[in-house]
């Protein structure tokens, strides 16, 4: 190993660089913004600042080597074992590392010279969007690196293209401007690389969302050109599976971009992307970033998996299945006969509870074909790899036959019977004869070929088991040679196989005539050790035999590897059926456990829920013991009468209004997932597209305030929706003056009902809306309901027809532990204004109780009114004279006591 690549103290002039340092500087300069893992020995080490980020990012020690230019040299190093945990943080907090190893052995390098350095080389650049080891990803999340290119003159703004290398999925769309945040808040690359000219242009139209800029990474001009990619694009995938030329420009230019991106990450190592799936946006409900998160489809609005709806229904037994939910959640249809096949296979899973729980066992033993293929196909698999795709295909030949045997599967499930039985199942045989039960995770640790698979291995084994023969038999003849009973043939790391007697023997085995034949080696304190030419002979032998076995083990590893690679075709193809089947019967599981019905899809424009539930609050207040109200809606309508209904949903605050409105939503996202869903039935006409907001919330990292954000929100709505949408809208307007707010709110409720006609479902406090339905023929007021019970409220969680004449927003204040004083306040002032919206109140009235606001003026607790009989008695009370039944008695008094006063 060599030492460091600075010297100690460099001198002034760039002409005093060492060689190595020159060779770090090189190596630097053509990999600018990666963090460079320098291989030195059994470290990577880094330098200068990237030694600082390291060390910062993961607290490990900073130290110094060296000077340069005057200066000292930051220096930290990680070892090589540890690196993958390292580099998972770095990856995990942003950070894109350049992996430069060795490229021969340092004995190599000398035999140049003794200054020359060891060749190095950068042979992967890791980042988040191109991570393929288990150990760097979530196995039930997908992982997208997305390029973004843009052809000004095209046919079309933008193009997105985006993979999971880890799987080989890969996606290109044409966008217009604001389809581009949307898709972006779909996929939720975890890395989106663009050029510099494409990010200013995004910048200068308000185009680049802000979240963007912690995963971008600027990508030279000439990687997404049009023209100049397509050679890179005619490599990558077969000809007659993908045409680059029938992409747009800039659809050629983003894939172009990505493939380029993902070739030089991997250096030269060939991931096996699949041909892309074109514009899956189509085909998708349009569901914009604030929808997604206000739903709170995949993640909270916290950013946390639990409680979000996928969390909720996810009861997918194979990480592939898990990351397809995901996708299928994110994306649900909009094609009324695509919804209905998949509802079919549900239903048909729903309805045979024996048939799902055998499915659903069979696919626990599928690994993750996918995952392992890409990794066999990047160099980076190993022998478990291989069996993987060897299990995956007998659970999907397994699975298949099963399915075979049931009647009426329908079209969907018949399918993929079909595709799972294509399984390449002498592949599965070669494997199962070739690899052992128990395999390591590296070929090259060896020891993975089943005994018997081959003749020569099996010979070289043998050879390497009959040597620890000829070992015994040696030391037996030793002993007697020597008259050395307790003499042992031992081996180790340093010396290799010696022999070894005690340090009372060991002057016995200098003298003759045993030192011809001995020679020696080591003095320890109790013993002396030796070596024998026979030794040495026998130590070249094993090694030979164990070289050569090893040899064979990855011969065959390769051998193997390449069969896998010739299907991969076949194999991505079953990795996705046997996603497809898990996703099936886990959608029917959650719907039977759940009491879930199959929702009825058409292309009207129905939308009438009976008994909805929300799947996640759902879950949540069972798990408190409580039930959940279900509830109606019915916003369906035609053509003839200008589209859908609008219900203005008034109620009080804690009242349900959110839940309710959001339970619709997702009611949408489910049918049209092709999952059943929480209601006892459901007609929808798909929707196309579906938004949701939840008034006033802040934006204000990005500068925008609360009310500016819901405008911009609004506006959007306003914009984009169309007679086939659902619009959920949740206190919209109320982050103004009272009268702007209104006035936005009301005419947002004319706007949507006269112009759009969509589906929606309005909540607001703002009761003066609820004349609206006098006016607009299809609006229609619901409320909350509540029961008011000896002054406190109580919260029902059912909508009736009718409008909420208040919003107890008073009594929720007091739930939530507002002090009394203020409460006692609060219910003064509301008394005047409302009398003073009716007219009733007089303008002395008024001045006299809110001009003299005693709010914030100190305010003691009220005394209690005149003596307490309690107190009373608790003062005459001597406890320690007291016996416990004493005690006791006298506590029933007490309550005697307070129960007669309540009483007077
Ligand atoms: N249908 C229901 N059945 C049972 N509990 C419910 C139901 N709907 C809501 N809840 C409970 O009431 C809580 C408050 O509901 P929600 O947030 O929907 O009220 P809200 O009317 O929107 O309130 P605010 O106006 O203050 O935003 C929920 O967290 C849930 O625990």
């Amino acid at each position: 190993m060599d030492q460091t690549p600075f010297a100690a103290d460099p001198g002034p002039a760039p002409a005093a660089l060492t060689p190595m340092m020159a060779q770090f500087f090189e190596i630097k300069a053509v990999n600018p913004g990666y963090l460079l893992f320098y291989r030195m020995g059994d470290f990577y080490e880094l330098f200068f600042e990237d030694a600082e980020i390291a060390s910062a990012a993961l607290g490990i020690v900073l130290t110094k080597r060296g000077k340069h230019l005057g200066e000292d040299i930051s220096m930290c190093g990680v070892p090589i074992h540890a690196a993958n945990d390292y580099l998972n943080k770095l990856i995990k907090l942003g950070h894109r590392v350049a992996i430069c190893e060795q490229m021969e052995d340092p004995a190599e390098a000398k035999k140049r010279g003794s200054k020359s350095v060891v060749r190095r080389d950068v042979v992967r650049l890791v980042t988040p969007g191109t991570l393929t080891e288990d150990d760097h990803l979530d196995a039930r999340s997908s992982n997208y690196l997305a390029a973004l290119a843009m052809v000004r003159h095209g046919e079309t703004d933008f193009a997105l293209a985006w993979a999971d290398i880890s799987t080989g999925e890969s996606f290109v769309a044409d966008l217009s401007a604001e389809q581009l945040a949307d898709e972006m808040a779909r996929i939720a690359p975890a890395e989106l690389i663009l050029a510099d000219a494409t990010r200013a242009v995004l910048a200068e139209r308000h185009l680049f969302a802000p979240a963007w800029a912690a995963i971008a990474a600027s990508i030279p001009p000439q990687s997404a050109d049009s023209e100049a990619v397509l050679p890179l694009l005619r490599a990558a995938f077969p000809a007659e599976r993908f045409d680059p030329t029938a992409l747009s420009r800039a659809g050629r230019a983003a894939l172009g971009a990505l493939v380029g991106y993902v070739g030089e990450s991997q250096k030269g190592r060939q991931a096996a992307l699949r041909p892309p799936v074109l514009d899956a946006a189509a085909q998708a409900m349009t569901i914009d970033a604030a929808t997604r998160s206000s739903l709170e489809i995949l993640l909270t609005q916290r950013g946390q998996a639990k409680g979000s709806l996928r969390a909720a229904i996810d009861m997918s037994v194979t990480a592939p299945g898990a990351r397809l939910l995901a996708a299928r959640l994110a994306a649900p249809l909009r094609q009324s006969r695509p919804i209905n096949e998949r509802l079919d296979a549900v239903g048909r899973l729903v309805d045979d509870g024996l048939l799902r729980a055998r499915l659903r066992q069979d696919l626990k033993a599928a690994p993750d074909l996918a995952r392992a293929l890409s990794r066999l196909s990047l160099e980076r698999g190993g022998p478990r790899d291989l069996a993987a795709i060897g299990k995956a295909i007998k659970a999907a030949l397994a699975l298949s036959r099963h399915l075979a045997s049931q009647p009426e599967p329908g079209l969907v499930l018949e399918g993929l019977t079909a595709r799972l039985g294509a399984a390449p199942q002498a592949l599965a045989s070669e494997l199962g004869l070739a690899l052992d039960e128990e395999l390591p995770l590296l070929s090259r640790d060896g020891g993975f070929v089943r005994p018997g698979y081959d003749g020569t291995l099996d010979e070289e084994r043998a050879l390497g088991r009959e040597t620890r023969a000829v070992v015994a038999a040696l030391q037996a003849r030793l002993m007697d040679e020597t008259d050395v009973r307790s003499l042992k043939i031992k081996h180790n790391g340093v010396l290799g196989f010696f022999v070894e007697v005690p340090a009372a023997h060991g002057q016995k085995l200098l003298e003759e005539p045993h030192r011809q034949s001995f020679i020696h080696r080591q003095t320890l304190a109790n013993a002396m050790r030796f070596t024998t030419t026979e030794l040495a002979e026998l130590e070249g032998r094993i090694a030979k035999a164990q070289g050569a076995a090893l040899e064979i083990e990855l011969a065959i590893f390769a051998r193997l590897r390449a069969a896998a690679l010739a299907e991969t075709q076949a194999l991505q193809g079953l990795a996705d059926a046997l996603a497809e089947l898990d996703v099936t019967a886990a959608l029917a599981e959650v719907s039977a456990l759940r009491g879930y019905c199959r929702p009825r899809v058409d292309d009207s424009l129905a939308f009438a829920i009976l008994g909805g539930r929300h799947p996640v609050v759902e879950l949540m207040v069972k798990a408190e013991g409580q039930s959940f109200v279900a509830n109606d809606a019915d916003l369906s309508g035609n053509e003839e009468s200008g589209g859908g209904a609008l219900w203005l949903v008034t109620g009080p605050n804690m009242g349900g209004k959110s839940t309710f409105l959001r339970q619709n939503a997702l009611i949408a996202i489910l049918a049209q997932m092709g999952c059943y869903v929480p209601a006892d039935s459901a007609h929808i006409g798909v929707v196309d597209r579906l938004f949701s907001r939840v008034g006033a919330s802040d934006d204000i990292a990005h500068g925008r305030s609360t009310f500016m954000v819901e405008m911009v929100e609004t506006a959007a709505i306003l914009n984009r929706a169309t007679r086939r949408s659902l619009v959920v809208l949740d206190e919209i307007g109320r982050g103004t003056a009272t009268f702007d707010g209104l006035s936005i709110a009301w005419a947002s409720v004319e706007a949507l009902h006269e112009t759009t006609g969509c589906r929606a479902l309005f909540a607001t406090h703002f009761h003066e809306l609820t004349s609206l339905a006098k006016t607009l023929a299809r609006v229609s007021n619901v409320t909350m309901k509540v029961r008011e019970w000896e002054g406190e409220v109580v919260f029902l969680h059912e909508v009736g027809p009718g409008a909420a004449d208040r919003s107890y927003g008073i009594q929720v204040a007091r739930l939530a532990g507002l002090p009394d004083p203020v409460i006692a306040r609060a219910r003064q002032v509301l008394d005047v204004l409302e009398q003073r919206s009716a007219g009733t109140a007089s303008s002395r009235q008024k001045a006299s109780v809110l001009d003299d606001l005693p709010l914030f003026a100190h305010q003691s607790p009220p005394a209690p009114k005149g003596k307490d009989p309690v107190y009373e008695a608790l003062d005459t009370l001597r406890p320690d004279e007291m016996t416990p039944r004493q005690a006791i008695e006298t506590l029933y008094q007490l309550k005697k006591i307070r129960d007669d006063a309540r009483r007077s």
